[in-house]
């Protein structure tokens, strides 16, 4: 079925069917509001409130099928985006900072080898065959023995037994918290490429209004992860120094606070929004320069 023919009037989004994504994807859907009910395991879901159909496909896939304009959007690693070679055909929309890890050269550690270009002619095992490929092509061109050359085998998963197995001298893998690459007996010797997944959409969509509210939906979802609301109050005369403190996203809201007697001096409320892992150092701050009634505050969403 083709599904751009058969849906023309929804805007297509991909999304890993599993896997590491696929959890904070439904966080993301669900908190830009994009509702959604995915029947059993099927791999295409129309949004209830929305043009939008999800289309649940394998991370690899995705940069394929975005790239080559089948989806309009997709959410997918930054590693799959480059390995696909199709970082020229989409638009890199959006950093969401979720899926972070590392594609390292790793080695077994009790082994002898301890850099690259040692791995030069030898056996790699990877899935990412073509990120591996163009980074020992280059060491290749700098190696003593230009004659070399380095022998790069894809499997789809478990690639760290590939070692134990001897099929390998080393394999390019994803790192995150280390625990699969120390349990192979590996070490790492070079990243290659450090990546999250990334918000992409197609150079060729229908929908480009649709795509930035989207893109717009996340960024304010992202934003409100990072900051919090910082209230207070203070004398009107530390306003400057203050600010200095908390001068806010774009900027900070200042209003009056109502005196209770006219000879009192005047008083203003400040609200700022401040980066979540700043807010201790802030808090004391201020209070040194004269704050009182400092609240913080979650953001649940926002729009920035
Ligand atoms: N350990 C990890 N920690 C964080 N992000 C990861 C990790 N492994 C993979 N990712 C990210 O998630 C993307 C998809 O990987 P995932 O493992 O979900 O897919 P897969 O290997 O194709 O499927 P599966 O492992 O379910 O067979 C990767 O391209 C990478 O961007
Ligand atoms: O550093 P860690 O936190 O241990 O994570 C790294 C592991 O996560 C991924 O594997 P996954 O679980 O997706 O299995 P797969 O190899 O079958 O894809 C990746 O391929 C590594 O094996
Ligand atoms: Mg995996």
């Amino acid at each position: 079925m083709d599904l751009v023919n058969h849906l023309p009037d929804r805007l297509l989004f991909a999304v890993p069917k599993k896997g590491r994504l696929y959890e904070k994807c439904c966080d993301l859907l669900n908190g830009a509001d994009i509702k959604f009910r995915r029947s059993n395991r099927l791999d295409i879901a129309l949004s209830t409130n929305l043009p939008i159909a999800l289309i649940f496909l394998p991370a690899a896939d995705i940069p394929i099928f975005v790239g080559e304009g089948n989806c309009d959007l997709g959410i997918t690693g930054l590693d799959q985006i480059e390995e696909a070679l199709m970082n020229e055909h989409t638009t890199d929309l959006l950093d969401l900072k979720f899926g972070s890890c590392k594609l390292q050269i790793q080695v077994p550690a009790d082994g002898d080898i301890t850099s690259p270009e040692q791995l030069v002619g030898k056996k790699i095992v990877s899935s990412f065959t073509r990120l591996s490929t163009d980074y020992f092509k280059k060491l290749e061109k700098v190696s003593e023995d230009s004659e070399l050359t380095t022998h790069i085998r894809y499997v789809g998963g478990s690639v760290e037994a590939s070692c134990a197995l001897g099929v390998a001298d080393a394999i390019v893998d994803l790192v995150e918290s280390g625990e699969t690459m120390k349990a192979a007996g590996l070490k790492p010797i070079e990243t290659v490429l450090s990546t999250s997944a990334h918000l992409i959409s197609s150079k060729e969509t229908k929908f480009p209004e649709l795509v930035e509210v989207i893109r717009q939906r996340f960024e304010g979802i992202l934003a409100a992860k990072q900051y919090v609301l910082c209230n207070f109050n203070a004398p009107r005369r530390l306003l400057h120094d203050l600010l200095a403190i908390t001068p806010g996203r774009r900027s900070a809201t200042v209003s009056s606070l109502e005196k209770r007697n006219p000879e009192d001096e005047d008083w203003v409320a400040l609200s700022a929004m401040v980066e979540r892992n700043a807010i201790g150092d802030k808090m004391d701050q201020l209070k040194k320069a004269g704050a009182t009634d400092i609240l913080v505050l979650e953001i649940n969403n926002c729009r920035v």
